[in-house]
């Protein structure tokens, strides 16, 4: 090196930055200020401790037993579900890629598969799915080496099969116009719906002009006899099954399945992504296990197909927005340095819908830009269900370092000798056949047929010990749990331009729906054999165990939450105090964590472009989800553990509607929701509202000492006062459809007294 002059050395550096497929930057400042905080925090921790503690050593004072032993207990759990969070601020790192210095000979570039779910036409209009398709399609890829295949778990009639013949068609035009003019985004409805006009007035280009005229046409023309169609008798999916009761249906959809509609097929077209469409055999005899089902037999039905070494898994919803994520996507799989042991790439789900307050946080604001990163420098991110290409053979079971301990392949994959012989094919340059795609009359369509029926999985290991687990509603965290158990790493992407965008839930009944589901899916895993802290791998280090510890587990959010919204409220009614005095010196570490709590949370929200509204929400909700969706996914939870219920995956509505969006886009909240979830909030609310009444009486009419015994009190019951804004404004001041109804408010407020009643005899007499 010393002889070098310092023109060569930055040539030689530029070059190996030149050749370079990614890069990786750890946010050391970050790190520092999060460390530094967990430090104080940590410090501040240690005096409320002893302050408890020594409150039950003393006997002299168990007069409020009951009501310090449940806040004492609120505390430590808080403290504990904490400190597995630390995990996630620990080493926050963000990567980018360099997809200009992939190999330039497409040979090169190895195949991939897309897989979307789509599960209810009603919940998820068929047009947009359709449009999901069609941009996965659009992807910037050699179209040989690229497949895309829709499983309709909603398969009661044809709808869905007839509007793909239809996407099919309109690709045909759709991506040649994409390639000429390097269109963006390459999902037609948002291009056709909002970016198309603004181009067209910039445009001098009287090519573009007439070429996007054209395609406007087609595009419209595609959207009405998708939406226009009507079942009819003799369909081919036969009409008289329903959803949850038919045979395997798959169909390669190309020009000899698409009937009449060939002539309207682009004939300048040259080379389309294979397009299949699968309709899984149900029976009500056989659990279908929802999306992990339906993600396990797309894999094997690919495996006959096209079995590629990669796969992309979307959404029915999640578009791709951009046409490069593939070839990003690459960058890592194409290093040989990564390459081993890497299972997955995960790209953020960010959403269309979304407005600037998103008053349900349905964005999840902090989770993208903070938490993934920080999962990123412990191990690789959680996997999360969509937007994420994986290497096909950790979902296979391999191990980390290629080969594959599973001894009896019949045993653990089904009895298909198609599908076994393809373990070993994934790599092999399967071009030709690609070209061709010949798949008419082939035995690999029955095949494929037969690996799409629910017998196939008996007696095998779908789902326990290959492809998505099944013993829970989030399938992705605990199979991104367990290939990470096995050694397998993943990276976290995200690039600035989004690759892909869904539609979040913006109705607080849709947001409650999910945030159970995922609740009890979640804690299915902590109480599951897998339960992060114990599960046995050697694999594992101990700060990814805090993280899907807190993964796990935080919906146990729920007890300090109900606790703090119902206990607090009781003890300051009646004047028991349950902090420290403002003049005690102990009194500051509480109102340290306090703060800083809320500060940090502020500064995350900022990181990540919210402001002080969006930090209020964020907040709100978390109080909400605490006493609705965590407690009724912890029961449900208990239930299906206990056998009571079987676990149920409700897909979320992707339909808009204009009356709920109303509400959503001025920043209201929309009540329209089941007295399950609406009682809870509200009865909580009014509780506090009455000991926030009765304890200001009390500090300012009381004695003197009672303003610095109950102090804190007050403060926190402040707190909560500003942050029940919304549901005091929905029971008092709204007087629409979507606000609080009379009914729920006095219903609410009758159980808040008893509440109070209760109260009393369990924390005043005791
Ligand atoms: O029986 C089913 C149920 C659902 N789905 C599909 O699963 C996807 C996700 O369903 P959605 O209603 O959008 O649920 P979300 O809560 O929005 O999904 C998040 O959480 C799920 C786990 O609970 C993950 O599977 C998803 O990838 C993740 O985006 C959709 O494409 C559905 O069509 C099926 O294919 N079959
Ligand atoms: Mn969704």
């Amino acid at each position: 090196m010393s002889h070098m002059t310092s023109s060569e050395l930055q040539l030689s550096v530029s070059k190996t930055m030149e050749n370079k497929l990614h890069d990786c930057h750890f946010h050391k400042l970050r790190s520092f200020f999060n460390r530094i905080y967990f430090f104080f925090h940590i410090l501040a921790t240690a005096p409320i401790l002893y302050f408890r503690a020594s409150y039950f050593f003393n006997s002299s004072n168990n007069h409020h037993f009951f009501s310090w032993v449940l806040i004492f207990g609120s505390e430590i759990l808080v403290l504990l579900l904490w400190i597995f969070k630390l995990s996630y601020y620990w080493r926050p790192v963000t990567r980018t890629v360099f997809p200009e210095n992939l190999p330039e000979d497409e040979q090169k570039l190895p195949r991939i598969d897309v897989f979307i779910c789509t599960a209810d036409p009603d919940k998820e209009p068929t047009f947009e799915v359709m449009n999901t398709v069609i941009s996965a399609m659009s992807l910037d890829y050699p179209a040989h080496k690229l497949s895309v295949y829709l499983s309709d778990d909603g398969a009661s009639s044809s709808v869905t099969l007839n509007a793909l013949k239809h996407a099919w068609v309109f690709a045909t035009w759709w991506l040649p116009f994409c390639k000429t003019y390097n269109v963006n985004p390459v999902c037609p409805k948002p291009f056709f719906e909002h970016h198309l006009q603004l181009l067209l007035q910039q445009s001098h280009n009287t090519d573009f002009i007439q070429h996007a005229n054209m395609l406007k046409e087609k595009y419209q023309n595609f959207k009405e006899r998708v939406r226009a169609w009507k079942p009819t008798q003799g369909d081919e999916i036969a009409s008289n099954t329903s959803a949850r009761d038919h045979s395997p249906f798959i169909q390669v959809i190309n020009e000899s399945s698409i009937g009449d509609d060939a002539a309207t097929i682009n004939p300048e077209n040259t080379g389309m992504p294979l397009l299949v469409y699968l309709a899984r055999e149900k029976r009500p005899s056989h659990h279908h296990h929802f999306k992990a089902g339906a993600l396990n037999v797309l894999q094997r039905v690919s495996s006959v197909l096209s079995n590629a070494p990669y796969i992309l898994v979307l959404d029915c919803d999640m578009y791709c927005n951009d046409s490069s994520s593939a070839r990003q996507a690459m960058c890592f799989y194409l290093d040989p340095k990564t390459n081993p042991t890497l299972a997955w790439i995960q790209f953020p789900q960010k959403f269309h819908n979304i407005n600037e307050t998103d008053i349900y946080d349905s964005q999840m604001i902090t989770t993208w830009p903070i938490i993934y990163p920080g999962t990123d420098g412990i191990q690789g991110p959680i996997l999360s269900g969509t937007n994420f290409y994986i290497n096909r053979k950790a979902l296979y079971g391999f191990t980390v370092d290629g080969g594959n301990d599973i001894t009896d392949q019949r045993y653990t994959f089904g009895s298909s000798n198609e599908l076994i012989k393809s373990l070993g094919q994934m790599e092999k340059n399967t071009d030709d056949a690609m070209k061709t795609r010949d798949f008419s009359c082939d035995y690999k369509l029955q095949e494929a047929q037969f690996l799409a029926t629910c017998v196939y999985e008996d007696d095998t290991q779908w789902g326990i010990q290959v492809g998505f687990r099944y013993n829970t509603v989030v399938e992705d965290v605990m199979t991104g749990f367990i290939l990470h158990g096995q050694g397998w790493k993943s990276v976290y992407l995200n690039p600035a331009r989004p690759q892909f965008l869904g539609s979040a839930t913006t109705s607080l009944n849709e947001a409650l729906i999910q945030n159970s589901r995922w609740a009890a899916g979640l804690l299915q895993i902590g109480l599951s054999k897998y339960c992060p802290l114990f599960y046995n791998s050697p694999r594992l280090l101990i700060f990814q165990r805090m993280l899907y510890s807190w993964a796990a587990f935080f919906p146990i959010d729920f007890l300090p939450i109900s606790c703090f919204a119902i206990v607090q409220p009781i003890c300051f009614f009646y004047g028991i105090p349950l902090y420290p005095k403002v003049s005690d010196l102990l009194f500051m570490p509480f109102a340290f964590v306090f703060i800083s709590s809320r500060v940090k949370l502020l500064s995350e929200v900022f990181i990540s472009g919210g402001s002080v509204h969006t930090w209020l929400n964020v907040q709100r909700i978390v109080m909400i989800k605490g006493v609705t969706c965590y407690v009724y996914g912890a029961l449900e939870c208990m239930m299906t553990k206990l056998g009571i219920r079987e676990a149920n995956f409700m897909p979320t509505n992707k339909a808009g509607d204009d009356d709920t969006s109303k509400w959503y886009q001025i920043g209201k909240y929309d009540f329209r929701t089941s007295n399950m979830f609406l009682v809870p909030i509200v009865t909580a609310v009014t509780l506090n509202i009455s000991s926030f009444v009765a304890g200001v009486t009390r500090v300012i009419f009381g004695t003197s000492n009672s303003w610095d015994t109950l102090f804190a009190q007050l403060c926190f019951s402040f707190y909560v006062l500003i942050m029940s804004f919304p549901v005091i404004e929905g029971m008092v001041l709204r007087k629409d459809n979507a606000s609080i109804p009379i009914r729920t408010t006095l219903v609410s407020t009758l159980l808040s007294f008893v509440v109070l009643g209760l109260g009393y005899f369990i924390f005043v007499l005791h």
